[in-house]
């Protein structure tokens, strides 16, 4: 593996909460917690994780512009609400062709019909959903043994 591994993840709208409300639905870990985790498996190997969240979707999809030039080689973003709604997140993604991992805390699927589809599983190299923060360090590991193979 040439050079640092850069990785981008990104946060949806109200992501910011987690911890502090709906337990149920999305665990009792805090968001810094979850970014604590990633940080600390990436330093362990030695990549770079840049973690962005907002509740603006056009900050998200500055952040996927800015990707390339950042030399960002993968891509981990729970797009949240967007999941459902955001066209354009999807369009941007598509454009920098930057591939990602899409990540979900709670199984929409087994959730209200209207988180059932999303706007991103298509172009996705993979989608985890429903093992709470578990999941994005286990798209962080897939990452890794996708690069080690290669
Ligand atoms: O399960 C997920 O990770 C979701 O992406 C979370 C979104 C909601 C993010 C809001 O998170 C909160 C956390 C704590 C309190 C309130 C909302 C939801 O709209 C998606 O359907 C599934």
């Amino acid at each position: 593996m040439s050079g640092e591994t850069h990785i981008l993840v990104l946060h949806g709208p109200n992501l910011n909460l987690l911890g502090t409300r709906e337990p149920g639905h999305y665990g009792r870990h805090t968001l810094a917690a979850i970014d604590a985790g990633l940080q600390a498996q990436a330093a362990a190997w030695g990549w770079q994780v840049e973690s962005v969240q907002s509740n603006a979707e056009h900050v998200l999809i500055d952040a996927i512009h800015r990707a390339p030039d950042t030399g960002c080689q993968y891509i981990i973003i729970n797009p949240a609400a967007f999941t459902h709604t955001s066209v354009a997140l999807r369009d941007a993604l598509a454009a920098v062709q930057i591939p990602f991992i899409e990540v979900h805390l709670s199984n929409i699927h087994a959730r209200e019909p209207f988180r059932h589809h999303s706007y991103f599983s298509d172009l996705a190299m993979g989608v985890i959903s429903g093992l709470g923060a578990d999941g994005y360090l286990l798209a962080l590991q897939a990452i890794h043994r996708r690069l080690e193979s290669a």
